[in-house]
């Protein structure tokens, strides 16, 4: 059988999502209950700024949609969400109401349907059906006409013929790799931006966006081993030595994943911990430090590492109900406290290695997050780098001489990575880069294309990971 199309109208290949949605179906489950819950979360995330990862297997498990309906369900949410700059761009062209002057709701049964339509295997007969049922369910018969009109227009193309028109040869770039990719403009210009001299990789980069992520477990060093993973039906990840790939099944339904000795933690996640983990230090290594360690990814890693060497982990975050959800990632010898990083409750040069993993935009993790490119604007990018700087600036005063702390986001936007460097380190001769891409490289010696150092720069399109930034910095 042919393979699905993502919204791009790329086929899926190795590394991308290769479940089938809307081929024959198996089970007897109405296909309307499956629309309608990709409609309620995507509707929800419109509204009232729900998060499709949390709010989607609550509606799929109250609804008792399972297999092949839910794998359904979460591509309608998934890719619909991801898509719907590309979506309104179209629809707008096949409507001769305004979009603005469209109900929400109704906004949100066209641009399912438009999903359907250019992105998935199902008949466009049944997507136009489908979605106009659904019109007349959520905003009655009137605009079950309106809206069998305009999709049927949809249906006039194949998603490639309408990306030649909306998003023309000769339009600018941003332009076009926006709409192509269905990302807001600012993300396409930082992106780019951060790619620097790969620019030209901008647009692999986009589409490793609309991709979903393999599921990457963690084992957790001395709690759990890979070979417990792999007899629970894990496969070997690409890079950190401490990952597998979970090719298809839940993970809670592993009993290492159940007992939180291993946990879903992508790799890029992985490798950043370990590489502060084996950053090379002078003298003591015993106190090591967590900042913004919430929800515990980083620190259940490296707490499990500390341990095994004799070392502490204190993890520490600001808010109290992230701080909860560390204490379950960590080990019974690692502290976890609720703590602002600004204003530290610790003594200078208390600590031998710190991880500052900072509150960022997030750019890095799009893939994870379907919602997440249209909430925020780049006005908010000022402000976390602000917090940054200061965060950065803490975490220097906290290591010792001799000691080490990881600067990460999981985000490449060059304000929130090189710039926060330049500007914290510009008046200090106490601080030296260590070479971060040398230390990846120690952790996990196949791994090339993180840059020339001194900071390294994960990438999704090249890595399958986030596209996460680590500065590896050593006080004198
Ligand atoms: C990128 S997340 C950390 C992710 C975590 N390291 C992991 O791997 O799971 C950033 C965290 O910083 C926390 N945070 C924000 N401002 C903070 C502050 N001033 N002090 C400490 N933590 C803060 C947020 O609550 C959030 O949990």
């Amino acid at each position: 059988m042919p393979p699905t199309r993502n919204h791009r109208g790329d086929r899926r290949g190795k590394g991308g999502d290769n479940r089938r949605p809307g081929g024959p179906r198996r089970t007897g489950r109405p296909q309307d209950l499956v629309r309608r819950t990709a409609f309620d979360v995507v509707r929800a995330v419109q509204d009232r700024d729900a998060y499709a990862n949390l709010l989607l297997p609550r509606k799929l498990a109250d609804r008792e949609l399972t297999g092949r309906d839910a794998a359904l369900a979460t591509e309608l949410t998934y890719g619909t969400l991801r898509g719907l700059g590309t979506y309104d761009a179209i629809l707008a062209l096949c409507s001769d109401r305004e979009l603005r002057r469209v109900d929400d709701e109704l906004l949100d049964v066209l641009r399912l349907g438009a999903h359907q339509i250019l992105a998935t295997r199902i008949p466009p007969h049944a997507a136009v059906g489908t979605a106009v049922d659904l019109a007349r369910s959520v905003s009655g018969p009137g605009q079950a006409k309106f809206a069998n009109a305009v999709l049927r227009k949809v249906t006039t193309r194949d998603l490639d013929g309408w990306l030649e028109i909306i998003a023309p040869a000769d339009a600018d770039e941003t332009t076009r790799l926006s709409l192509a990719h269905s990302h807001p403009g600012w993300i396409v210009d930082a992106m780019r931006d951060a790619l620097g001299a790969d620019r030209a990789e901008i647009g692999d980069l986009l589409a490793a966006d609309n991709a979903r992520p393999r599921v990457t477990l963690v084992a957790r060093p001395g709690r759990a081993t890979l070979e417990e993973l792999y007899q629970a039906g894990a496969e070997p990840a690409s890079h950190a030595p401490t990952a597998a790939v979970l090719p298809e099944g839940d993970p809670s339904g592993i009993a290492a994943v159940r007992e939180g000795r291993a946990a879903v933690q992508d790799e890029g996640s992985q490798l950043v911990a370990l590489a502060l983990a084996e950053a090379p230090l002078e003298g003591r290594d015993e106190r090591w430090l967590d900042i913004a360690a919430g929800p515990g990814g980083k620190a259940g890693l490296l707490s499990a590492i500390a341990t095994r060497r004799g070392a502490r982990l204190l993890a520490a975050d600001l808010q109290p109900h992230r701080a909860a959800l560390v204490g379950h990632a960590v080990d019974a010898r690692a502290g976890v406290i609720v703590a602002d990083g600004t204003a530290p409750a610790w003594r200078p040069a208390a600590f031998d290695r710190i991880m500052l993993d900072a509150p960022c935009t997030g750019l890095g993790a799009l893939r994870r997050r379907p919602e997440a490119r249209w909430r925020r604007g780049p006005g908010s990018v000022p402000e976390l780098a602000a917090l940054q700087r200061r965060l950065l600036a803490r975490a220097l005063e906290a290591v010792r001489p001799g000691g080490v702390v990881a600067y990460v986001t999981c985000s490449p936007h060059l304000a929130e990575t090189r710039v926060v460097l330049d500007d914290v380190l510009a008046d200090r001769d106490d601080v030296e880069r260590l070479d971060s891409p040398a230390v990846l490289r120690a952790v996990a010696p196949e791994l090339t294309g993180v840059g020339d150092g001194p900071w390294a720069q994960l990438w999704p399109h090249r890595h399958g990971t986030d596209a996460m930034f680590l500065a590896l910095l050593r006080r004198r």
